[in-house]
């Protein structure tokens, strides 16, 4: 198996390219399918779930070709079925939206139930009532669920929680919906806004997306054409922290500076300085953190995708430092790992209370997800030594390649291949000093 070694770091120097956004790749791959005529997307990341989705269009008919520039056509004018194969769905999470860029096309789809990062509950049941609301019937079985509809007909959606992917699985579906459709606390994400942007560009009437009220007249066809995804905004927050954690200064560049308004103004709060241009963010600290609270919230509040790699940072600030975690109240997996690398945090509902400012030791610990294998990489810059950190299928679920990107600005870090029962042990031995 591989594991990611990496020792600890002095201060960081030098700048990262921001790969394009995961979230919003798996929806506007998705979105692909409503078209008549080929899709080309640029920009998109070359990562585990990407490879399942060409793996999905292949299935169903959809050529793709990554052509040398990186550059995706997809070719929906040949999909045969919408029946996507369960275990292939259930390796992501965001297979769902197949179901609203197929249902309109079809009128039926078979598919497995949506996997991703296990924060113990992560219901759909927005996706089902809005798309009831539209005229579909849904039948789960045991280890996949069909989704049904004659005719799907615009309706008014009034979601009871914000969600980003029952607002992109709804949008998709009323595309290509008889009538209009109007999303009422519909999420306001960029992913979401990306999404709506694709699909006016190749012949959608979506106005409002960025806001919580979206409204989708629907149409018979949409042509296809080109589109650049946008650059990760949870990729980027995560390399702004790492100039905290390890002192220095950090350059993201290709990304959209307004997508982190809210990790800029909290790391500010904390101590770090930003130099904000157009296209590029540096981050710089001279290692002195103050410790803050802070709480998780939907888009533009602070996301909980960067409410991991925080918690590595905060471990660096003096003082008492509180994180709520609003979105995913049990997203506190990467805690126990930290506390073996010597972090004083304790998880009370659903808060974290970090103790920060004791100093970290490089250990074995285990990624759980993305982000607590991102706040692992984030917390072995800081630790004492050499941190070897397992799991690594779940940071490359999300990084195209981590390695390269921390080495550019001087970190000490490899991939490195051990024995399964090796790292077991190690594990256990950490596990047993907790
Ligand atoms: C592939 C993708 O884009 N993943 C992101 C997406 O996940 P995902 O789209 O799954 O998350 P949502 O935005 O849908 O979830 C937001 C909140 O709504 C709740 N909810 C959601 C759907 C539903 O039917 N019922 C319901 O109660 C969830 O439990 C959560 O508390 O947004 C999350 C929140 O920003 C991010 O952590 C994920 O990285
Ligand atoms: C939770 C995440 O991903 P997914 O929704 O794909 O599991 C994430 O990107 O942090």
């Amino acid at each position: 198996m591989n594991i990611i070694r990496l020792e600890r770091a002095g201060p960081l120097n030098g700048s990262v390219q921001i790969q394009g956004s995961k979230n919003s790749s798996l929806s506007l791959m998705a979105a692909s399918c409503l078209c008549d005529h080929p899709v080309t997307l640029s920009g998109i990341p070359d990562i585990y779930d990407i490879r399942v989705i060409c793996d999905i269009a292949d299935d169903i008919g959809m050529a793709t070709t990554r052509h040398p520039n990186g550059d995706i056509t997809l070719d929906p004018g040949s999909i045969h079925s919408a029946a996507i194969d369960k275990e292939k769905a259930s390796s992501y999470r965001a297979s769902y939206y197949f179901i609203g860029a197929l249902l309109a096309k079809f009128g039926k789809v078979d598919i497995g139930f949506p996997g991703g990062d296990n924060f113990v509950s992560r219901p759909i049941d927005q996706h089902v009532k809005g798309l009831k609301a539209m005229g579909a019937t849904f039948t789960f079985h045991e280890d996949h669920y069909t989704v049904e509809a004659k005719r799907l007909t615009g309706a008014d959606i009034y979601f009871d929680t914000i969600t980003s992917g029952a607002t992109i699985n709804c949008m998709l579906a009323a595309v290509l919906a008889d009538g209009r459709t109007v999303l009422r606390g519909a999420a306001k994400d960029p992913e979401v806004v990306d999404t709506a942007i694709m699909l006016n560009e190749f012949g959608a009437k979506i106005t409002g997306a960025g806001t919580d009220t979206i409204r989708i007249e629907g149409v018979n066809s949409l042509r296809g054409g080109q589109h650049t995804v946008i650059p990760d905004r949870l990729i980027a927050g995560a390399f702004l922290m790492s100039a905290g954690i390890a002192g220095g200064s950090v350059t993201v560049t290709d990304v959209i500076p307004d997508h982190l308004g809210s990790c800029i103004a909290k790391l500010t709060e904390i101590g770090l300085h930003f130099d904000v241009q157009e296209q590029s963010i540096t981050a710089s600290s001279t290692g002195k953190l103050k410790a803050t609270r802070v709480r998780t919230a939907m888009y533009p509040g602070f996301a909980t995708d960067l409410q991991q790699p925080l918690t590595a940072l905060l471990t660096g600030a003096l003082g008492k430092s509180i994180i709520t975690e609003k979105v995913y109240p049990k997203r506190f997996q990467h805690v126990a790992q930290l506390r073996r690398m010597g972090a004083d945090i304790e998880v009370r509902g659903n808060s974290a209370f970090i103790r920060g400012g004791l100093p970290l030791t490089g250990s074995w610990v285990h990624a759980s997800d993305i982000r607590a294998g991102t706040c692992l990489l984030l917390a072995g810059l800081a630790a004492e030594g050499t941190t070897c950190i397992t799991g690594i299928e779940h940071i490359e679920r999300g990084y195209e390649d981590a390695i390269t990107a921390f080495r550019s600005l001087g970190v000490t870090i490899a991939l490195e291949q051990v024995d399964a029962a090796h790292a077991e042990e190690k594990l256990r031995i950490g596990r047993a000093g907790l």
